[in-house]
């Protein structure tokens, strides 16, 4: 039986690109948003579920990330860095009037945020208002033709909503990429059949015991002298008091059955949880086919 991928939809979303560059013909489902995404995933209603968990200009999505923690039966299994072009887009009756007399700009809120410059410069006046995902704002203006508002999204949801780019790479800095993660039940890393593979990461999560000096310290002492390479660490609230924090760190090679399990172990001896959420290969969209020119 074919398989079926959940993504944050709906179609025309930059995570049904990512999604379209690593699987083939397995049955794909949109989901109206991300949380809805994971809980299909945890209750097996699909066997993965593709969301976005971290852009370079606007950092990790913490929805996506407080839903991964939550539903520690779910693991991280692969991973797609794709390149993000946003493009500022109106219902092609509108494709005349002038910029500023849009009444409201529609998108993700991390698509705001990556085009934050350019809005506050641009267009200072009119307002910037979130929806669920680019492509539910690009879908939103194919419909409202009679209000004159635009969405930031990407080309292929000009596309699929018959929209007019009138404003193309409105995003504030060029190097923009977003790591997506592929979720499953199992702890099975995912290899793609369609891209290169580019390394592998091991993620984890790191309670420190409370109020004990240079217990920070110490965790990073752990991977320092075994040479483990850290890629990305950063703390978030773990909800239960101000002050509270856990870390999240990702390594940057595959659970081995010597240093990653010692480190962890020494973690644990200093009073330390360690979650491990997944062990994975990333792989690089190359961004220059069809999918992402214009
Ligand atoms: O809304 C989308 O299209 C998404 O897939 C989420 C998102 C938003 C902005 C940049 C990357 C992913």
């Amino acid at each position: 039986m074919s398989e079926t991928i959940g993504y944050l939809g709906p179609k025309g979303t930059f995570t049904k690109i990512a999604v379209d560059s690593m699987f083939n013909g397995e049955v794909k489902k949109g989901y109206k948003n991300i949380p809805e995404c994971i809980d299909a995933v945890q209750n097996k209603e699909i066997d993965y579920a593709v969301v976005p968990l971290e852009n370079t200009i606007e950092g990790t999505v913490n929805i996506t990330l407080d839903y991964i923690i939550q539903a520690k039966d779910v693991k991280i299994v692969s991973e797609v860095i794709v390149p993000i072009r946003q493009h500022l887009m109106v219902h092609s009756s509108n494709a005349a009037q002038p910029l500023d007399k849009l009444s409201i700009i529609y998108s993700h809120p991390h698509a705001i945020a990556q085009c934050h410059a350019y809005l506050r410069n641009e267009l200072p006046n009119v307002k910037a208002n979130s929806m669920a995902s680019t492509a539910a704002a690009a879908e939103y203006v194919s419909k409202h033709p009679e209000e004159n508002v635009a969405a930031i999204a990407n080309h292929l949801a000009a596309k699929e909503y018959d929209l007019s780019i009138v404003e193309k790479d409105i995003h504030d800095f060029d190097n923009n990429h977003t790591r997506f993660v592929v979720l499953h039940k199992e702890n099975a890393a995912l290899t793609s059949n369609k891209l290169e593979e580019k390394g592998y990461k091991t993620t984890i999560t790191v309670s420190l015991p409370s109020d004990r000096p240079g217990a920070l310290h110490q965790v990073l002492s752990a991977f320092a002298w075994r040479n483990l390479n850290l890629s990305k660490i950063e703390s978030r609230p773990m909800k239960t008091g101000l002050g509270n924090y856990y870390f999240l760190i990702d390594i940057e090679q595959k659970l081995d059955e010597v240093l990653i399990p010692n480190a962890i172990a020494e973690m644990e001896s200093l009073g330390c949880s360690v979650e491990i959420l997944g062990s994975y290969p990333y792989y690089l969209h190359s961004g220059n086919g069809v999918t992402l020119a214009i």
